[in-house]
């Protein structure tokens, strides 16, 4: 079964290898020539794309703009020395985490409420005893 990193390694892959090839002809090569500033720029500008297509409803648009996304994502992490697996593992390390929070009980005991020391010290003692007394008389 081809999955979306299989899909994602093979688009690096890819990149990594037009990466010297001749500026004229690859897009990929002109990027890696115009250098990480270029390449943000374009990662942005399909970002706004996306964003913008998604609000205004158009679903086609945004699988299109999604995928150049993600080729302008992969060109910025071979520029930054970045492999896929690198992502994977971080995503993995966050399920795991997730899965750890799951196994928490949903709703932690309740404890009485305590005002925090520094609360405590803020508050106007004097004044409040002072109006109280006020009305008292
Ligand atoms: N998978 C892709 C890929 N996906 C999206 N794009 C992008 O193709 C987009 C759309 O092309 P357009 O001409 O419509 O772009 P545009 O936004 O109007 O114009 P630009 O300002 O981006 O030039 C650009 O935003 C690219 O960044 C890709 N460019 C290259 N690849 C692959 O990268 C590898 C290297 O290819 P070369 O860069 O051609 O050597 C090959 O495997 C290619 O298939």
């Amino acid at each position: 079964m081809r999955t979306m990193s299989d899909s994602l390694e093979r688009l690096y892959l890819a990149v990594l290898a037009a990466r010297d090839l001749d500026p004229a002809t690859s897009r990929t090569a002109r990027l890696f020539q115009r250098g990480p500033s270029k390449m943000a720029k374009k990662l942005a500008e399909e970002a706004i794309e996306v964003v913008i297509d998604a609000v205004n409803g158009d679903s086609e648009a945004v699988i299109r703009e999604s995928a150049d996304l993600l080729y302008n994502l992969t060109v910025l992490w071979a520029s930054a020395g970045v492999r896929p697996e690198d992502v994977w593992r971080e995503m993995t390390r966050r399920e795991d985490m997730l899965g750890i929070a799951e196994k928490l009980p949903k709703s932690p005991p309740k404890l009485p409420k305590v005002a925090s020391p520094r609360m405590a010290s803020r508050r106007p003692i004097v004044a409040l005893d002072g109006r109280a007394a006020r009305k008292r008389h």
